[in-house]
């Protein structure tokens, strides 16, 4: 068992607060990824349960035990970095023993753990040359390596795949995760990359300013940000918001945002009738948005037209909205004709206008 607590863990450097005290259970065997815009604090976080960095307040604990004060080759925590941080002038196979060569661990069993290691990662003919006859994406491979044989009880990766190509680094994500598959190991995560966070996480952590906004599993996150910041932080591209006001029209509600007019579903009605002339923001995915024959609504101006083949992304602006449609298969649309638009209702998120918070739907308080 290796379930990692963060209780009341706050970081300054001088005056600056980069982490104000927080508290963070990591699951045991859960794959956790860190998330938020530059600056917000995951390296500092995943610095400071390496061992790298000290404390400036709360406590560490791994299985319940304090490690505030134990050196980083005491923890029982590897750590893979972005800049792989190989000796160069050690081989593929001294590099990876290293760590065991320090804890004195018997020659055999080194060895053997090396090759164990390194069959699995696919670099076991690699393990005499030197980092820098290695490719970006074998140096990693070595890094992660480093980190297996060592048969942690927390893996920790610092923005792993950032260096390496779109290919690479699909490919290497995929082997992290078939890892973390096999072995089950406690593993925090941080990365930029949206797809990476949804793909490999079974607990996503988003950041901001030092603090832990929202907690959960990816899809729950997805669905249900807990405020503007999340929604348009998770996701890509990012939720499209509007400003509205709540307004009922014929006896059924829905939200007005400049020309446009968004019926609500079951779940908001009550609260959307109550609120009748109320400022709102909606919230829509880009995939929840899609051209249409003919709509009651204004036509949209296509501003610009992004296609990969397998889907196509629209900027346009609708009533004055800068927004994002995305979906699958090619776009017949042009800059010249109006484009209509629908909306799937079901799918309309609702924040307060003032604090971003995500209002609470009907269902929500539901048992
Ligand atoms: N040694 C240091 N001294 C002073 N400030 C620091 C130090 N290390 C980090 N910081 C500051 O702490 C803040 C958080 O940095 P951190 O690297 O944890 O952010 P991050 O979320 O990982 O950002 P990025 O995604 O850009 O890597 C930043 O404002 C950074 O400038």
């Amino acid at each position: 068992m290796a379930q990692v607590e963060l209780v009341k863990v706050a970081k300054n450097y001088g005056k600056v607060q980069v982490l104000k005290p927080l508290n963070l259970t990591i699951p045991d065997g859960s794959f956790t990824v860190l998330v938020g815009p530059s600056g917000c604090g995951k390296s500092t976080l995943l610095r400071l349960l390496a061992g790298l960095e000290s404390l400036s307040d709360g406590d560490i604990l791994l299985d319940k035990q304090q490690i505030n004060n134990f050196d980083p080759a005491d923890r029982d925590i590897a750590m893979v970095f972005q800049s792989y941080a190989l000796y160069p002038h050690l081989t593929v196979a001294e590099n990876m023993a290293f760590h065991m060569q320090v804890k004195k661990v018997p020659k055999a069993e080194q060895q053997a753990k090396v090759q164990q290691a390194a069959k699995v990662l696919g670099i076991d003919h690699l393990l005499k040359r030197l980092p820098k006859d290695l490719s970006g994406g074998q140096r990693q491979r070595v890094a992660m390596g480093r980190a297996l044989v060592r048969n942690p009880k927390v893996f920790l990766f610092d923005e792993p795949l950032s260096n390496l190509d779109a290919q690479l680094r699909m490919e290497l994500r995929a082997e992290i995760k078939s890892l973390h598959q096999q072995f089950r190991t406690t593993t925090v995560y941080v990365t930029h990359d949206q797809i990476e966070a949804m793909t490999l996480a079974d607990n996503i952590v988003v950041m901001k300013d030092g603090l832990i906004v929202q907690q959960g599993d990816p899809l729950s996150i997805y669905d249900k940000p807990v405020n503007t910041f999340v929604a348009r932080f998770i996701g890509s591209p990012p939720m499209n918001l509007l400003s509205g006001v709540f307004q009922n029209i014929g006896g059924k509600a829905g939200v007005s945002c400049n020309q446009l007019w968004f019926g609500l579903p079951e779940k908001w009605a009550r609260q959307a009738m109550d609120c009748a002339g109320k400022p709102v923001t909606l919230g829509l995915r880009p995939h929840d948005l899609k051209p249409v024959a003919h709509s009651e609504q204004p036509a949209a101006t296509l501003r610009l037209l992004e296609v990969t083949g397998e889907s196509s992304l629209l900027h346009i602006d609708w009533s004055g909205f800068p927004l994002h449609v995305q979906f699958a298969g090619r776009a017949r649309a042009s800059t010249e004709q109006p484009l209509y638009l629908e909306a799937n209702s079901e799918a309309i998120h609702l924040f307060d206008a003032q604090t971003g918070e995500r209002l609470a739907e009907e269902t929500d308080f539901v048992g």
